[in-house]
């Protein structure tokens, strides 16, 4: 498209700037709906609403009993009991029976001797209006129940129902139209091939925009044609107050949201001095506001929180629903640039009494990390980050409740952790693992910063050929912690299918050059590679490949899966998940070092009964290449790392 140039730098305006902006630009007066009240839950109310009558609307009984008329019973004594005549003296009320008239008091039941059909005896004198709700003792006729801008709640509906309001002004949910744009965008149903992306972004915007009030309307996908994405925007002016259009938004080729918007109206930023999220386009076309989102998934979500929510709030007339935040302590150092604030996505566990968070990739495509996110970490454009071990203050996208009873699992990554986790989940639904994969040695030092209460690790000592025990020997040393031995694995050669290259050892990887995938450093598979290495002799340099490293042994043998000339070390499911071939090199020993309060806690307790359940160890064992150890012995004791 000739006519629209690339821009290739984008502004750095503040987001409060912009926000401001576009507030006042939007020139929307709310309108009314008018809902029947059973009809009217969540919404906003658009005007102030009055009693149309009392409740209760007459002297009712509060209790089971009898009515009286208190100035006669005064006499009334343990010593000289009253007696009263039915009809005339008393009548006997239930709970909600109007008082009739000249009674002004209600005993109750209990306190009553019943002497015959017709008289009764009492032994206290009552009150006037004991036990009586008085006309309007809940809501009195013409009394203001609600203001504008009040969200129905389940209980203001039954108030407005007892005080006969039945037809409830509300705000009419603002109307966004929602335009996926995009050659490569295809629908979720469709055949997939390289280069095309499904379409998903317009059904989680829908998503966020009921939730906050508004009504989405999502229109279908759009290609990347300036004539077709002009026509869709001018008729989505017409028929919707806000308007968000997706990606096409930053530097591309075809990337012109900015452009037609310009063209068709006016553009007030383009780029927000806010990461992940930057590229946004912020305008107004026939005087509806048009937010230009980016494409990748997580900048899109942070950037129509950032606008599109606060023009759903005005529109509403409602305060911006604000998050609960905690103060945590950071895991790991958080780098930021300046002048322009960083959210971070922040997994949060609550270790030996203190909340603690870890960022997790800030890769704005990975929405999986938005999934699993506890909470946002928010950098002002004025800092340059933090320090490990320093507190801040984290935005919650759970509840903290959720968060409180989460078993915090970390280290070497292994299928059977998603098993424990859906076990878990099952047997106490208040309670959750969260595991991140971060290697064998990151998960010891988790331990030991305190920052988690489990890691699975398989680490092989190559000077005594041991599993773990050294490890935690030397790393906790003088911490109480306990290494609980879980399971023994299957680790080999994860190869390409009928194993083209007929690789059986290490050295048959520089015979043939193969193409290897590593594993991090500090991951057990990385250690056992290179112990390998070392005793055949060779040197890293020998093998194409030994800096290409991966994260999981599933991440392995994807890569090997989709190259003939491929090689990788990791444990048996993961080649068989993919159907590829495995050869095998050595039984390893996956245990988990935990701290002792852990150990000891209810939640261990829990954990450790499903890992000796009979149900989870056939689990297992049916994934192939395991073995649950059965009446596992602590291999260290907290004593002896201790001592
Ligand atoms: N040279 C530069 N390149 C990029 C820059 C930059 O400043 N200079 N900014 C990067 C940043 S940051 C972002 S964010 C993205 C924004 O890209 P666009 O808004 O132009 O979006 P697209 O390129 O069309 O799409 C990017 C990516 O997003 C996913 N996507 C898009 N639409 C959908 C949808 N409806 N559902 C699901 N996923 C969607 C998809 O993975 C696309 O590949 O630009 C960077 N580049
Ligand atoms: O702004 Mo992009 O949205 O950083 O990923």
């Amino acid at each position: 498209m000739e006519q629209y140039k690339r821009k290739i730098y984008l502004e750095d305006k503040p987001r409060a700037e912009a926000l401001e902006q576009i507030l006042a630009a939007c020139e929307l007066t709310p309108e009314i709906d008018y809902l029947g009240t059973v009809d009217a839950l969540g919404r906003v109310t658009a005007e102030p609403i009055f009693a149309r009558v009392s409740m209760p609307h007459y002297h009712a009984s509060a209790m089971d009993g009898i009515a009286v008329v208190a100035e006669s019973t005064y006499q009334a004594h343990e010593q000289h009991p009253l007696f009263l005549k039915k009809e005339t003296e008393f009548c006997f009320v239930d709970t909600g029976n109007a008082i009739p008239s000249p009674f002004n008091a209600v005993i109750m039941i209990e306190h009553v001797h019943i002497v015959d059909e017709d008289t009764i005896e009492i032994i206290e004198p009552a009150t006037p209006w004991q036990h009586i709700r008085p006309i309007g003792e809940d809501i009195v006729q013409e009394e203001m129940l609600f203001p504008q801008g009040h969200t129905l709640r389940p209980a203001d509906l039954g108030v407005l129902l007892a005080a006969q309001q039945l037809v409830i002004p509300v705000v009419k949910k603002p109307v966004v139209t929602i335009i996926p744009t995009g050659n490569e965008l295809v629908e979720a149903n469709a055949e997939l091939s390289s280069g095309k992306i499904i379409e998903f972004n317009g059904t989680v915007f829908s998503g966020f925009i009921k939730d906050w009030g508004g009504e989405p309307k999502l229109h279908s996908i759009v290609k990347d044609e300036p004539e077709k994405i002009k026509e869709v925007l001018l008729e989505a002016a017409e028929t919707s107050d806000i308007i968000v259009i997706n990606a096409g938004s930053s530097a591309g080729r075809k990337d012109f949201t900015v452009h037609i918007i310009a063209e068709l109206g006016e553009v007030y930023t383009h780029g927000v001095a806010a990461r992940p999220g930057k590229p946004t386009v912020l305008g107004k076309i026939n005087g509806k506001i048009v937010v230009g989102v980016p494409g990748y998934p997580v900048s899109a979500y942070l950037a129509l929180e950032w606008f599109v929510r606060p023009l759903v709030c005005q529109y509403l007339g409602i305060p911006e629903p604000l998050r609960q935040t905690v103060t945590v302590k950071l895991g790991r150092r958080i780098v930021s640039s300046m002048g322009a604030e960083d959210f971070v996505r922040m997994n949060i566990g609550y270790v030996d009494g203190q909340y603690v968070a870890n960022p997790l990739t800030r890769a704005a495509g990975v929405t999986m990390s938005y999934v699993r996110a506890d909470g946002l970490l928010i950098v002002p454009p004025n800092v340059i980050g933090y320090e490990q071990g320093e507190t801040a203050e984290v935005e919650l996208l759970r509840p903290l409740e959720e968060i409180k009873h989460a078993i915090v699992f970390c280290g070497s990554h292994d299928l059977t952790i998603d098993l424990l986790s859906s076990g878990l989940k099952r047997a106490r639904t208040d309670m959750k693992i969260v595991s991140s994969h971060v290697g064998s040695m990151a998960g010891i030092m988790a331990i030991r910063k305190g920052e988690a209460h489990v890691a699975g690790i398989h680490l092989l000592d190559p000077s005594t050929k041991q599993y773990n025990v050294s490890y935690v020997r030397k790393m906790l040393a003088g911490q109480d912690v306990v290494l609980y031995p879980f399971l023994k694995r299957k680790q080999g050669w994860i190869l390409p299918k009928g194993n083209p290259l007929e690789i059986a050892a290490v050295t048959d990887l520089v015979r043939t050059e193969a193409n290897f995938v590593n594993r991090q450093k500090g991951a057990g598979t990385r250690i056992l590679f290179d112990l390998l290495l070392e005793e055949a002799g060779l040197e890293p340099e020998a093998i194409t490949g030994y800096e290409r490293e991966m994260f999981s042994h599933l991440a392995v043998a994807a890569e090997v899966n989709g190259d003939a000339n491929c090689a990788g070390l990791g444990i048996y499911p993961a080649a068989k998940a993919m159907g590829l071939d495995f050869v095998p090199v050595a039984d390893e020993e996956y245990d988990l070092v935990m701290t002792r309060s852990f150990y000891e806690s209810e939640s261990g307790r829990q954990l450790l009964a499903i890992i000796q359940s009979a149900a989870f160890r056939e689990q297992v064992e049916q994934i192939g290449g395991y073995q649950v150890v059965e009446n596992p012995v602590l291999k260290c004791l907290a004593e002896e790392v201790k001592s």
